[in-house]
């Protein structure tokens, strides 16, 4: 049975605030820790992805902050909340499969290290959070424990050793070698943690370390640390010498 504390209805979504590096399993454990619990899940990657998409279909140079920040004007982005139902918009064109291309992935850090692009892009994860019509959002990227979210009642980093995580990408893209996928993903997490520190954990922060779990045990332990964390008195008795 779920706790009450996990599906009460209330005037605002329980965040569930999820981060780590490439290929840690944010995605494919916060869409299966939120069907689980009937929350919605955001993907907010897949705004920097599909801005990044956007910026090479107009043949820009995403290495140049002005112009990044310049073809974010007319940026018309949209992402479903449903973890059945999970698709990504750009205007009329469905960037779902597009924005995990390995061309996407090369060019998003160069989009992600504008800051008025995070700013803009982190006020439109809280507004579609507030507006979800879910009990919960299960919300995962690099700096949601931190600044998106650093409020969440539950906030979690989600690790795994580095050539697990290239392993595990590298089983997915069959159109690079192994070598390849390694080098891309481990230079994305050193591009990426020049901006936003997703390799500690804030303090507050709970550490799921994914290496010697399966997917299955993976789901089962971060739906432990929120059922943990939702179950806990929100007074702390020592606190208020009660
Ligand atoms: N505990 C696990 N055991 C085995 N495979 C896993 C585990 N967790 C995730 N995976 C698999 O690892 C791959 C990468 O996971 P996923 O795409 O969810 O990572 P990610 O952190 O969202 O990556 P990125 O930040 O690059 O988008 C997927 O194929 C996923 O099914
Ligand atoms: N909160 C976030 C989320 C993502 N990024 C940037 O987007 C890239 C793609 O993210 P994925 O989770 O889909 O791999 C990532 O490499 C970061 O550059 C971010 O900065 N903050």
């Amino acid at each position: 049975m779920t706790d009450p504390a996990i599906t009460k209805p209330g005037p605002d979504p329980v965040v569930v605030a999820i981060d780590g590096p490439a290929g840690s399993g944010k995605s494919s454990v916060s869409k299966q820790v939120a069907r689980r619990l009937g929350y919605g899940y955001l993907d907010t990657g897949a705004a920097y992805r599909a801005l990044a998409w956007h910026a090479l279909e107009r043949g820009i140079d995403t290495s140049d902050a002005a112009s990044v920040l310049d073809v974010s004007g007319d940026f018309d982005y949209a992402i479903s909340l449903d973890p059945d139902a999970y698709w990504v918009r750009v205007g009329a064109s469905d960037v779902t499969d597009a924005i995990r291309e390995p061309r996407v992935a090369d060019a998003v850090s160069g989009v992600a290290r504008v800051p008025a692009v995070r700013e803009s892009v982190n006020a439109l994860f809280r507004a579609l959070v507030a507006r979800s019509g879910r009990p919960g959002v299960v919300v995962e990227g690099r700096d949601i424990t931190t600044v998106v979210a650093p409020d969440a009642p539950v906030r979690i980093l989600l690790t795994a050793a580095p050539e697990i995580r290239a392993a595990r990408r590298s089983a997915e893209l069959t159109t690079q070698d192994a070598a390849t996928v390694a080098a891309a993903l481990h230079q994305r997490d050193a591009s990426d943690s020049a901006v936003v520190d997703f390799l500690t954990a804030a303090p507050g922060v709970e550490v799921v370390d994914s290496t010697p779990l399966d997917f299955d045990q993976t789901v089962d332990a971060v739906l432990g640390v929120i059922q943990a964390a939702l179950s806990a008195p929100t007074v702390d008795p020592l606190q208020t010498g009660a």
